[in-house]
């Protein structure tokens, strides 16, 4: 492969991520958690623009009611890290060496238990990798993901996915549905990492078992039965969400109240995530969580990053 001309650009799309099932084991010794979870890619997403440049500077913008005021814009910014890894990567970081212009389009929210941030990572990645020519293995490029977050190797990956370590060894897994999905989100994001604190702090003295996914989990992608996944859906991180955030708990019983198969927060939260029999089931619950905050129709599996 080539690297393209001046001035020229390449845009790549990131989904958003949920965890149809979020199992987490005791603290490891360098403070992350072991995980047994089964991501889903959904229909949010983010754009990422890489276009040739002598310096680097990055530039964001939200769309579909995404407010971005939370996202740095120095190179604190995943897309920023991830492009300055795969350049090092590739020893395009020598005195002198071209930068990047980085432009992400988020719609998908802020610190909502989503993945945006680890999406824009991986859409950066792809997208700087295609811009210089580069052709880097997608198991390098899964590598240097692992590096950035543990949840950046899904958004390359997409689809159904289990993730096992810290949540950055990701295989895919056979899906043979779609999912309709209720998106309820909040204004007010949450930490990941005070999250995981109230997660030890609940579970302080007593004995952490090794996580798994469910097996019956598993059997309903490949069958593709939404009903068999409402009931194998869960999130061990979501007592200390709800512990966090008490006023989650109405939203997910008006869910349920409604008719959604299932009801259950986001990763870390504090998005709340509505599973639907079909697009017309979704807008039906979706009308009854408006009191609730913002919501959005989504589907999954949808593809990881993708050139578009
Ligand atoms: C909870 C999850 C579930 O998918 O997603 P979000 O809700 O944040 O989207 C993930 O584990 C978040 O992954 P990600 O946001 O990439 O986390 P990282 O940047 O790797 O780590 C941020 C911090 O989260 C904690 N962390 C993360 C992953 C893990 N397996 N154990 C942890 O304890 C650690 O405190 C770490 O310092
Ligand atoms: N490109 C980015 N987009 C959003 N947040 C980012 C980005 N880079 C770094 N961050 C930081 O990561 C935090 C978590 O954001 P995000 O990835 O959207 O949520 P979550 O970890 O809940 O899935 C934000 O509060 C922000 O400080």
């Amino acid at each position: 492969m080539t690297a393209r001309s001046a001035g020229s650009s390449v845009s790549v799309r990131a989904p958003a991520k949920i965890n149809l099932h979020l199992g987490v084991g005791p603290v490891r010794p360098d403070g992350y958690h072991p995980l047994a979870t089964a991501y889903q890619a959904i229909s949010l997403f983010s754009t990422v623009t890489a276009t040739e440049a002598d310096g680097w500077s990055l530039t964001c913008s939200g769309r579909d009611g995404v407010v971005v005021d939370d996202v740095p814009l120095d190179d604190t910014n995943l897309a920023m890290r991830a492009a300055r890894l795969l350049a090092g990567h590739a020893g395009r970081d020598r005195p002198g060496d071209p930068g990047v212009a980085l432009h992400l389009d988020k719609g998908i929210p802020v610190a909502g238990g989503l993945a945006g941030g680890s999406a824009d990572a991986a859409a950066a990645l792809l997208a700087c990798d295609a811009l210089w020519g580069l052709g880097t293995p997608l198991s390098e490029l899964l590598a240097l993901a692992g590096r950035l977050g543990s949840d950046v190797p899904f958004g390359l990956l997409g689809g159904s996915a289990a993730g096992h370590g810290r949540g950055e060894l990701v295989t895919a897994l056979a899906d043979a549905g779609r999912y309709d999905w209720v998106v309820l989100t909040r204004d007010a994001g949450m930490s990941t990492p005070a999250v995981y604190a109230e997660y030890d702090a609940l579970h302080a003295g007593s004995v952490v078992p090794d996580p798994e996914i469910p097996a019956a989990l598993v059997d309903a992608l490949a069958a593709g039965s939404v009903r068999d996944l409402a009931a194998a859906v869960g999130n061990d991180l979501q007592p200390a969400s709800l512990r966090l955030r008490p006023e989650l708990g109405a939203p997910l019983e008006a869910g349920l109240a409604a008719s959604a198969l299932a009801a259950l927060v986001s990763g870390s939260g504090p998005t709340c995530l509505f599973l639907c029999e079909d697009g017309p089931h979704a807008e039906q619950v979706a009308a009854a969580l408006a009191p609730y905050g913002r919501t959005v129709l989504a589907h999954g599996p949808v593809p990881g990053a993708e050139v578009i």
